[in-house]
């Protein structure tokens, strides 16, 4: 498998969670978060578990449901702790986008170590490597990431809302959204939390390019 980093709209999209230990949890809540229609076939799950999945709008299904869920889901999650029958399921949902949890060579669809601050999302991914120090990178890069970093972004968003209004190149825009992050008077006011503040400043220097 060869892979590159996408990040899909799973909004309204159906997905297929078959199994809910550990990993199947995991994955149901992270598709379910995402807004998909999540459907679920398992032998057994926590009670307050299925609760809080059917209150995000899961619904569960007996194994008898397999084909013809598999027929209308757009990415099955196989994640049982049947190697054999991951297998006759991932094989059966070949044409579908499939995350089979026990062998990489049966998905075209890799889960990677997530987390999102702020409005960032950081994915990454150890080609099958190794799980854990995905996990433990994905810790470390997570408390690197600021507070001061997240208004950062905040400011640019209303910066570039604001130039594309008022400046038509390209390239002057890109030039002054550096010349705004670099600008001691941003620095302060963002380092100090005062997003307002900074974007009422920024506002005015805006303005006075025109
Ligand atoms: C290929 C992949 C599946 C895919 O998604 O397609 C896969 C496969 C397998 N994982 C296994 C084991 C473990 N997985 C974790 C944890 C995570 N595993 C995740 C993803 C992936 N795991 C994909 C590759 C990601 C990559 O390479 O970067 C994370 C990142 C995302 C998520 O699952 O949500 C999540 C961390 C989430 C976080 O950030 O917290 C831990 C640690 C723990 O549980 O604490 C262990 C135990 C330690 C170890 O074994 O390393 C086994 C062996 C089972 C066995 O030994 O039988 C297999 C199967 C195999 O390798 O054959
Ligand atoms: N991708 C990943 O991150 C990881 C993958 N794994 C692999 O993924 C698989 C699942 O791991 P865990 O969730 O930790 O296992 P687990 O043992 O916690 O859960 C397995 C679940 O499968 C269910 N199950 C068994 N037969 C079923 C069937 N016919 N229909 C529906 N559900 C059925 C069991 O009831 C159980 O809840 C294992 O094969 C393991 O090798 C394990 C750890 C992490």
């Amino acid at each position: 498998m060869t892979v590159t980093s996408l990040f899909l709209d799973m909004e309204e999209k159906n997905v297929l969670i078959v199994g809910t230990g550990q990993v199947g949890i995991r994955r149901a809540r992270r598709f379910l978060d995402a807004g998909a229609y999540v459907s679920i076939i398992t032998h057994g799950i926590d009670y307050d578990i299925k609760e809080e999945f059917i209150n995000k709008g899961a619904v569960f299904y007996s194994d008898n449901a397999l084909d013809e869920l598999i027929k209308k889901c757009d990415l099955v999650v196989v994640a049982t702790d049947n190697m054999e029958l991951n297998r006759e399921i991932s094989l059966k949902a070949h044409d579908k986008l499939v995350n089979c949890a026990s062998d990489i060579s049966l998905s075209n669809v890799i889960v990677p170590s997530t987390f999102n601050i702020g409005s960032v999302t950081i994915s990454l991914y150890t080609n099958s490597k190794s799980p854990l120090m995905a996990k433990q990178l994905r810790k470390k890069i997570q408390s690197i990431i600021t507070e001061t970093d997240i208004l950062f972004i905040e400011l640019q968003e209303y910066v570039r809302y604001l130039l594309k209004k008022h400046v038509s190149s390209q390239d002057d825009r890109k030039e002054f959204m550096i010349h705004v992050n670099e600008d001691e008077i941003v620095q302060k006011l963002i380092e100090e939390g005062k997003l307002d503040e900074a974007k009422k400043y920024v506002k005015c220097l805006i303005e006075k390019i025109n």
